[in-house]
């Protein structure tokens, strides 16, 4: 059977343009293997007053072991190379075209305009694993007007690829043939934050990105495709900030202590959403403080989301210090910072010194989409305390 060609009128601004996207067979059939809070047609239709997604190809599927063949075997150890460590500190080769380079706030972030993320050469590319690195002081960077959403997704993804291997999200959705492509995507008939608000009071939930995998990480990419008007801004802090506002004594007493980071819990939640899970869930232990292997940085790597336990404490001790460290991190706005959407924005985000969370906080059926680019770095080590 021919793959069905669809024609999804779309808003372009005073213009309306109808694009062609090519769907794959199947489609539908994955797409519907999800968790049951969203609807096909609506999706490519649109509903009520809500318009069709406007990149109805990076709809999310959610491919089960028939589909591809048994489960996803377990993630191999890989070397890593950290780019970073190549890079002019000087940054001319990814800031030579550069319109504004602004700091978002005094302790994190920039917003870069004029540079197009997927025409840097290798000089760039190093450059802007330095730059994120750094920035996340700039620990995360905003670079506007990209064409990333626009690009084949494989382009997409070979260009994330140089920073480090894909990782393949055990559980969320993923374009069609496209499995590396992690998808964040609400539309007017899902009911998750609905769902969620039954249960919690606020949206925050701080993490870093997979942190149970024992290479989690490192320079992220994270790009929009549909937002609503406002609301559905990402918050970002900088973990290696919030290291440095801790006493010498207390970084000592921090120094050595490892922390267990499990995907057991998103495994279940995913499967009680009655979705599914493509590669057995893990848990890794990893050090309470780690060090960036480009900027020789310290930084906090503990997250509410996937750590459970610090290994060798007693659970009493163990949640004590974690829920210091927890609001510790979710109290600092004095380095966080706050990123809004804008057609064509693309964050950069350095995954091993930062969290970020989602905020979900419109409720009025807007579709929200977005797709991230997860490149895998080293195991994360820890250098001595150094005063
Ligand atoms: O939806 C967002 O703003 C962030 C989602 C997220 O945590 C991620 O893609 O890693
Ligand atoms: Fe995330």
């Amino acid at each position: 059977m021919a793959p069905a060609l669809i024609e999804t009128p779309q808003d372009s601004g005073a213009e309306k343009i109808y694009v062609k996207t090519q769907l794959q067979d199947g489609y539908k059939e994955a797409f519907a293997q999800g968790p049951k809070t969203t609807n096909w047609d609506n999706e490519l239709k649109g509903v009520g007053k809500h318009p069709p997604a406007k990149y109805p190809h990076y709809l999310p599927v959610w491919d089960n072991e028939k589909d591809i063949g048994g489960k996803y075997p377990p993630n191999q150890p890989f070397e890593a190379y950290e780019h970073g460590k190549d890079a002019d500190p000087s940054f001319q080769n990814l800031l030579k075209g550069a319109t504004s380079v602004e700091d978002l706030t005094a302790n994190i972030g920039a917003e870069v305009k004029g540079v197009q993320l997927s025409k840097l050469d290798k000089a760039g590319k190093d450059e802007l694993a330095l730059f994120v690195a750094q920035k996340k002081v700039v620990d995360q960077s905003a670079f506007r007007d990209q064409d990333f959403a626009d690009l084949p997704i494989q382009e997409a993804q070979d260009f994330a690829e140089y920073f480090g291997p894909s990782h393949i999200h055990p559980a969320s959705g993923a374009p069609k043939g496209f499995p590396k492509v992690h998808l964040v995507h609400r539309s007017a008939a899902d009911t998750t934050a609905k769902d969620y608000f039954e249960e919690r009071t606020n949206s925050i939930t701080w993490h870093s990105d997979v942190t149970y995998e024992q290479q989690p990480p490192g320079t992220t990419f994270l790009y929009i495709l549909d937002g609503p008007s406002a609301g559905g801004d990402t918050c970002f802090v900088n973990q290696a900030e919030a290291y440095r506002r801790l006493s010498p004594e207390f970084q000592k007493r921090l120094h050595g202590l490892k922390a267990v980071h499990s995907a057991h819990e998103q495994a279940q939640n995913a499967l009680a959403r009655g979705s599914i899970v493509r590669r057995d869930p893990v848990a890794n232990t990893h050090p309470v403080v780690r060090t960036h292997p480009a900027t020789g940085e310290k930084a906090l790597f503990v997250n509410q989301q996937f750590v459970r336990r610090i290994a060798g404490y007693k659970k009493e001790e163990s949640d004590y210090l974690l829920k210091f460290l927890y609001d510790h991190i979710a109290y600092s706005q004095d380095i966080q910072a706050r990123v809004k959407w804008a057609p064509g924005t693309v964050i950069v985000w350095d995954n091993r010194v930062t969290a970020h969370t989602a905020i979900l906080d419109w409720q009025d059926g807007q579709r929200r989409h977005l797709a991230r680019l997860t490149p895998q770095a080293e195991a994360p080590y820890e250098t001595p305390f150094e005063g």
